[in-house]
């Protein structure tokens, strides 16, 4: 057997020849046909190896800045990662509802199929530089995905499929993503190196669709306007229009709104941002934070009509402030703070919602929420502003029944059609229901709180006819009162008239008795 000195002695030998040979090459062969060779070489090598290799770095640009698509791959390749690799890696990602994403370790391989061809994934990685001196802090190691393919598949790769995984590794970030539910900071706040605009906690609230008490063809309706608006990417792009949609929810308190905005973020996947109207100073912050909101986001402004002053009332009320503060200016230091808090106006939040600004970042929903949908300027809520009006009504056969089944596992039970009955004549709120719903101890089943809820719908329809007989009450008492004092003012009037009546007589007898004096006195001239 060789010794193993030997060995390494001629091996030694074999790479200073090989050395030699290409510096003589590199030397004495002109150029024109060191090309020749070397394209030759290619050739041959290309015959024998016949694919292709593109590379995907963890950093790229100036700033080594962590590259979009080495993340959206590492995505795409999570899954097959965990059932084909055998050394794995467990990364933390940030906002994201899996605890870890799996990802295959360095020279790890493995296969993916796209249109019945065959490509490998490896992770490569380039050991550090010790020597080099930057002012960049120095990475441990960089990394790159190595994409391996037949040469026959070029065309479709570089097409098709890259385009393909990036966009799945994006889609399946999104789909992992916790959602988040943010809210805007006051402006003191918004300063220094980490521009705070906007703050966040994890979405969790666990509405949803199937939980939502209301009529099951108006859901439907809903449901299928958020699909088509979430699928329109192009179709949105087909028309011109920027893609972003306006609902106005509006109805009484507790019928479930803020529900109805929860269930809808949950559906979508989206984020939400609960804008505060009344903490934005004026219209060029309102831009500020709609730039800085992300696409797939439910934007909300709740109560729109108390958020601010957008009715056309907003001068009637400063004026009568004015009078106010003159009479006593004491007032207005005490308002002083309130008075600075937002210069927010109707035509901003118009440019808020459909000005140019508004299509950046693209796929959002604004959704407003109010009480009193009467109370609101036409404008803001005029079509292509709100494209869909949302009705949220008192609680209706239908949405008990949804109430029932969530709170107490029940479809149906003899006590339903009394049920139904009182709630055709009665108004209460889906809130109401489903307090009264709920089970408050262990001893409480299903019947007693249906039971309880009768009572309670009994109790509210008695209240509504008291309070219906007071209102009516008091109207007739107006109406009589008003009545009354139509009539006097009448009697006042007969009087008054009688006075002048009685004066003017008076007035022609005096004037007539002067008459007859002076014929008298003067005799009559013919
Ligand atoms: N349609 C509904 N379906 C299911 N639950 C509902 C519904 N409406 C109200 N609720 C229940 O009542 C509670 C209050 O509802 P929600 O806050 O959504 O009402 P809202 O219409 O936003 O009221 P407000 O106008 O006062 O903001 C919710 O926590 C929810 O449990
Ligand atoms: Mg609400």
């Amino acid at each position: 057997m060789m010794m193993m000195g030997e060995t390494w002695s001629q091996l030694g030998s074999l790479i200073a020849t090989a050395m030699f040979l290409w510096a003589m090459f590199d030397q004495s062969f002109p150029h024109h046909l060191r090309s020749l060779i070397l394209s030759h070489t290619k050739k041959l090598t290309s015959f024998v190896y016949p694919y292709i290799q593109i590379k995907f770095p963890e950093f790229t640009g100036e700033y080594l800045k962590r590259s979009e698509a080495y993340a959206a791959i590492e995505t795409y390749l999570s899954s097959k990662s965990s059932s084909e690799a055998k050394s794995l890696k467990a990364v933390v990602v940030k906002d994201s509802s899996q605890p870890v994403q799996l990802s295959m370790d360095e020279n790890e391989e493995v296969t993916d199929e796209f249109e019945g061809m065959k490509v490998w994934w490896g992770v490569m990685n380039i050991p550090p530089r010790t020597q080099s001196f930057s002012f960049l802090p120095q990475m441990e190691e960089k990394r790159y995905y190595k994409l391996t393919f037949h040469k026959s598949h070029r065309e479709t790769v570089c097409g098709k499929y890259i385009n393909h995984v990036l966009q799945e590794g994006k889609a399946i970030t999104v789909r992992n993503r916790q959602r988040r539910l943010f809210i805007n900071n006051p402006s003191q706040n918004w300063g220094g190196y980490r521009s705070t605009q906007w703050s966040h906690v994890t979405f969790e609230h666990p509405a949803s669709f199937d939980t939502l008490a209301m009529d099951s063809k108006k859901k439907e309706e809903i449901i299928n306007d958020l699909i088509k608006f979430s699928e329109g990417k192009e179709y949105y792009a087909k028309i011109g229009k920027a893609w972003k949609r306006g609902y106005l929810l509006y109805g009484p308190p507790g019928t479930g709104k803020s529900t109805m905005i929860a269930a809808m973020a949950n559906y979508l996947n989206y984020d939400i941002y609960d804008l505060e109207l009344t903490t934005v100073k004026d219209n060029t912050e309102l831009r500020r934070l709609l730039i800085e909101t992300t696409s797939k986001s439910i934007i909300v402004i709740e109560d729109i009509d108390c958020s601010l002053d957008l009715t056309g009332q907003r001068n009637k009320k400063k004026e009568q402030e004015k009078d106010e503060e003159k009479k006593d200016p004491a007032s207005k230091m005490a308002k002083g703070e309130e008075e600075s808090s937002s210069k927010v106006t109707l035509s901003g939040l118009l440019n808020f919602i459909d000005g140019l600004w508004s299509a950046c970042g693209g796929e959002r929903i604004i959704v407003f929420t109010t009480n009193y949908v009467e109370k609101l300027d036409p404008a803001l809520i005029r079509r292509g502003r709100m494209d869909k009006y949302i009705e949220m009504s008192y609680c209706g056969f239908e949405a008990f029944k949804v109430l029932a089944k969530n709170y107490l596992d029940v479809d149906s039970h003899e006590l339903f059609a009394t049920i139904d009955h009182l709630l055709e004549e009665t108004d209460m709120t889906p809130a109401d229901v489903a307090e009264n719903l709920m089970p408050k101890s262990q001893n409480e089943d299903a019947e007693t709180c249906l039971k309880k809820l009768i009572e309670a719908i009994k109790t509210a329809k008695e209240e509504a006819t008291k309070k219906a007989e007071e209102e009516a009450r008091l109207k007739a008492e107006k109406e009589e009162k008003e009545k009354q004092e139509a009539s006097q003012e009448d009697v006042k009037i007969d009087e008054s008239l009688a006075k002048d009546v009685k004066e003017n007589v008076v007035d022609v007898v005096k004037d007539d008795k002067t008459l007859g004096n002076e014929v008298k006195e003067n005799g009559v001239t013919a």
